[in-house]
């Protein structure tokens, strides 16, 4: 037994979240997970919460369901994530992609009153391709410029390029929360001050950060935030967003795609639009009740575990796949491509390596799944509550194998 392997055996034995791993579906036939960051595992237990939504919520109350609930799902869940996230209830409504609901919210902040005279977007250039490409979308709708915080790949914005880069021209900021590449985590407080200092507002992207990494929007006074539930919220591929709009933005800020789900009445069936005063206007149509059934599950485990003991076991889980990495995988000439251990550091580590393309692939093969990022980044996300010790150490022992022997030829 190597010495990594013996560490790994004594984590998992003195975790205190140990349990909660058995509650996932674990399939034989993978050795080793490391992509939570991307897609969270199911829960086992949604086998039986499926059948409950088709064979009651759904087929026995059918269209009565939205008058028993699901109207109110987007508000009431989201009010639950929201408290994940450090919000108060009625600022968090969950629906759309995270895609949809970026166009939708930096749509609104560029398009407020108080933006009238600021004429730029910034962005960092290795922040998420949806974040770059609908920024690029709306300053080309609008007539704005972007302006680009280049940063280093292996860490993200930080609190000094964006103090650079805002000033009286500045409408809006978007950044991740969790660079999806290197695992940088931002600093919110420092950043959201910056901004506001400058007198425009902030968009902070929790896809990467949302059930893994305490956050207080409220606290820090965070104007606007997506964040998608399918990663560490275990949501299932394809569910829905969730969007922050703080309570004093709301009746401000006028959303682009005004549906009947943002109406201020929706069965009103009224003549012409009129948004809704508050939260709701966010909205556009029919909310995905099917798509969150997943969700609440996973939603209602972390509330039981709390956001602070998942990040505690993420900081641990991180260290430990470094100290893998170190024994396993670096010797044969890979970098790693995050932040160091320390506030900055997230729930996932990107290690680098000109063959890593390849070697992915046979990792694939043998049931180790961790995801490739061009050009050259294997990322080994670490998802707390379904991930095991001894998992890190069997995936990061193959990956060391796969590179020695791409490396000998
Ligand atoms: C930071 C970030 N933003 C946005 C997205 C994607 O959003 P969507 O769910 O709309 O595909 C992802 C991942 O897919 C992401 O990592
Ligand atoms: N959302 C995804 C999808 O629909 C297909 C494949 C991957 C994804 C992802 O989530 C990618 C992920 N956000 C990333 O950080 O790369």
């Amino acid at each position: 037994m190597t010495d990594t392997a013996r560490l790994a055996a004594e984590l998992d034995a003195a975790d205190p979240l140990a349990a909660h791993t058995g509650a996932f579906v674990r399939d034989p036939g993978v050795v080793s997970y490391l992509d939570g960051n991307s897609l969270g595992r199911p829960l086992a237990s949604l086998e039986e919460r499926f059948a409950r939504f088709v064979g009651h919520d759904w087929g026995s109350r059918l269209i009565r369901g939205w008058d028993e609930g699901w109207m109110r799902l987007p508000y009431e869940l989201g009010d639950r994530i929201g408290a994940l996230v450090g919000a108060a209830p009625g600022q968090t409504v969950v629906g759309d992609s995270t895609t949809v609901l970026l166009y939708k919210l930096i749509r609104a902040a560029v398009d407020a009153p108080r933006s009238a005279a600021r004429t730029e977007i910034v962005i960092d250039d290795d922040n998420f391709p949806t974040d770059r490409f609908i920024v690029e979308g709306v300053a080309a709708e609008r007539g704005l410029t972007i302006r680009w915080i280049e940063v280093d790949r292996t860490a993200g914005a930080t609190l000094e390029q964006v103090e650079a880069a805002v000033g009286e021209r500045t409408a809006l900021v978007v950044l991740s929360h969790v660079a999806y590449r290197s695992g940088f985590l931002a600093d919110v407080a420092g950043v959201t001050r910056a901004v506001h200092d400058a007198g425009a507002l902030v968009l902070w992207d929790l896809c990467h950060s949302a059930g893994v990494i305490p956050t207080e929007l409220d606290a820090h006074g965070v104007d606007l935030a997506v964040g998608c539930t399918y990663k560490y919220l275990n949501g299932g591929p394809g569910s829905p967003a969730f969007a922050y709009v703080r309570r004093e933005l709301q009746g401000q800020l006028q959303q682009p795609i005004q549906g009947w789900m943002g109406a201020a009445d929706v069965f009103a069936m009224a003549p012409r639009y009129r948004p809704a005063p508050d939260l709701a206007r966010f909205l556009s149509g029919t909310p995905p009740v099917l798509a969150t059934v997943a969700l609440e599950a996973m939603v209602e485990l972390v509330e039981q575990v709390g956001v602070a003991a998942v990040r505690e076991k993420s900081i641990a889980l991180t260290g430990f796949a470094e100290q893998a990495l170190a024994a396993h995988v670096l010797p044969h000439g890979a970098v790693l491509a995050s932040p160091p251990a320390g506030p900055r550091r997230g729930s996932h580590l990107t290690v680098a390596h000109p063959s890593f393309r390849e070697v992915n692939a046979r990792l694939w093969e043998r049931g180790v799944i961790p995801d490739f990022r061009a050009p050259d980044g294997i990322r080994i996300g670490l998802s707390p509550l379904s991930t095991t010790f001894a998992e890190v150490e069997l995936g990061v022992a193959a990956l060391g194998e796969e590179l020695a022997r791409a490396t000998r030829g």
